[in-house]
């Protein structure tokens, strides 16, 4: 790999701006997560973290630019990012309910073929070989997250928790090269959240990378490298989690929290 290769980000934000009405949400906030890096983002309520990620995920309209490898991104096209292998998760985990699991799971299943009509039948004995690969691959993606006994049972049966594993999951089989979860560990017990832990280390292990937004402090300092902070839309800090923490702003904006 040339030295410019690995120079080049897996994911850069550059001078994003979002204004709703009076209210500026995110304020010219520069953020790059490099290949195999797990960031955290933070601030306290209201600053702009949720706004950031849908901008990325092409939900909210910006004034700046996302690049994926150095190529632009553009803005306002929800989904147009996960072409690029960035996919995302909510605060409330998004499965269907009158799914099976293993079926939520398959949702994510890409395959890269292109099939015409007269292709797919020339090819039908290797696609029907993918296709059990593929049902394999859900299999194999729900052991992990733990939920492999439920394969075959609704979504609608799952608590809370397992629902988010049952998201990590799909995240899982659809193979993203960026993850961008929205408070992964909100509403978790704390077996639950070590689970979790555990998960998004295995995402990392198989090469993806992270940009996690979160409150729970040392949920983020078990997984991140590095973490980036906001307040009132600000960028304020960006450094390892005992540069980030030991900054006079950062300290400032979460005493004025607690206040
Ligand atoms: N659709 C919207 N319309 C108007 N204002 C919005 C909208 N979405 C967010 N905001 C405002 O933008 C600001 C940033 O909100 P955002 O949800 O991005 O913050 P956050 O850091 O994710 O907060 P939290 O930690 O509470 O989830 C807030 O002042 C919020 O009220």
């Amino acid at each position: 790999m040339s030295a410019v290769r690995e120079e080049t980000p897996l994911l850069r934000c550059d001078g994003i701006t979002v204004r709703f009405g009076g209210v500026t949400a995110v304020d010219d906030v520069s953020l790059e997560v490099r290949p195999g890096e797990v960031v955290g983002l933070v601030g306290p309520n209201g600053s702009g973290k949720s706004t950031l990620l849908n901008v990325v995920s092409g939900l909210v309209g910006a004034a700046g630019s996302v690049r994926v490898d150095g190529a632009e991104v553009p803005l306002s096209k929800p989904g147009r990012i996960t072409r690029h292998g960035v996919f995302r998760t909510y605060q409330t985990p998004q499965v269907d309910p009158g799914l099976t699991c293993l079926e939520n799971v398959m949702v994510a299943s890409r395959d890269r073929g292109r099939r015409t009509t007269a292709s797919a039948w020339l090819r039908r004995r290797s696609m029907w070989a993918r296709d059990r690969e593929r049902w394999g691959e859900g299999a194999e993606a729900l052991r992990r997250v733990g939920l492999l006994d439920r394969a075959h049972q609704p979504a609608a049966g799952l608590a809370y928790g397992e629902r988010r594993h049952l998201e990590i999951a799909r995240a899982l089989m659809a193979r993203p090269r960026l993850l961008l979860m929205d408070e992964p560990a909100a509403g978790l017990s704390s077996v639950e959240t070590e689970r979790l832990v555990e998960l998004l280390e295995q995402v990392a292990e198989l090469g993806g990378s992270l940009l996690l937004v979160e409150h729970k402090i040392a949920f983020l300092e078990r997984l991140c490298g590095r973490i980036v902070v906001l307040q009132t839309g600000r960028r304020i800090a960006a450094g390892t989690p005992a540069e980030v923490w030991s900054h006079p702003e950062v300290i400032s904006a979460y005493l004025g929290e607690a206040r």
